[in-house]
């Protein structure tokens, strides 16, 4: 198997700022993985998720993409084969869900026959019946609806790599957990590799085949869920596992009686 992306001695500092939002970062990831990376607010997951497409350049390190030094590349040309999705979607309001899923598709210069195979095949895929869905407009979508089309759109052109920051944030727990499925789903059938920034830890535990945990820019672990929660790698990554523990037991406990009379 060959590695996906691989970051050496990466650091970003961003002007005028005292320290570093990803500091001396190292590790690659293999195709084929998910990798969440969880960390709580401003600790540089999205900053660390950017530098993959280049949307962020790096202070210092290098990144490889495919094996490939971005910086060698054309931005152009890298995100050609990078999918993005973000929490806040980003569809195009004047355009049908159709054309705003063969976007990238079109500038490839697919046929006309080719995309409409494609867009079916994606709404398919993010469970909305494509002719239900394939002429509404944006406008006319729920905010879980959104989202699939977002996805269903980064996944178009059929790109080795997923960047996802947060892309079910906005999202009611019973949609949430129905497109996390969906999600392991589609990584299954693809094999595509995906890395999915999120602030949930059971989200990141749940779909992660690895996680990646940071704090203040730098990573305190990279390991499988159940290593996570088995051998936490030092004090920060054990009081996050266990908030995360006591937050169940305790709604489980809630559940089961004394407190609902409260
Ligand atoms: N364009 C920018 N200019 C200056 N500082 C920035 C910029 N973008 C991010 N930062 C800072 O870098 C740090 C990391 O930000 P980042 O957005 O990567 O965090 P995050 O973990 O994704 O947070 P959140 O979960 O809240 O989105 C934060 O301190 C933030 O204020």
């Amino acid at each position: 198997m060959s590695t996906a992306v691989e970051f050496i001695h990466v650091s970003k500092r961003f002007e005028d700022a005292a320290s570093d939002a990803v500091e001396d970062v190292s590790f690659s990831i293999e195709e084929g993985e998910l990798v969440t990376i969880l960390g709580t607010s401003g600790c540089g997951k999205t900053t660390l998720l950017r530098m993959v497409n280049s949307l962020i350049r790096p202070s210092a390190g290098s990144i490889k993409v495919f094996d490939k030094d971005i910086s060698s590349t054309y931005p152009v040309e890298l995100r050609r084969q990078i999918g993005y999705v973000i929490q806040q979607i980003g569809l195009f309001p004047h355009m049908t869900v159709r054309h705003n899923i063969a976007t990238v598709p079109k500038i490839l210069g697919w046929s006309k026959d080719k995309i409409d195979a494609r867009v079916d095949e994606l709404l398919e895929m993010v469970n909305l019946a494509p002719d239900e869905f394939r002429d509404r407009y944006p406008s006319q979508l729920s905010g879980g609806q959104q989202q699939r089309i977002g996805l269903a759109r980064a996944l178009a052109a059929d790109p080795k790599l997923m960047l996802l920051d947060e892309p079910f944030g906005a999202i009611d727990a019973i949609n949430r957990t129905v497109l996390q499925d969906e999600l392991i789903n589609i990584h299954q059938k693809s094999r595509k590799t995906f890395l999915f920034v999120t602030h949930d830890i059971l989200e990141a535990l749940k779909l992660g085949t690895r996680v990646m945990v940071m704090d203040k820019g730098s990573i305190r672990q990279f390991d499988t869920p159940s290593e996570i929660l088995k051998n936490p790698a030092d004090d920060y990554v054990k009081q996050l596992m266990d908030s995360f523990r006591q937050g169940f037991a305790f709604a489980l406990e809630r559940g089961m009686g004394p407190g609902e009379q409260r």
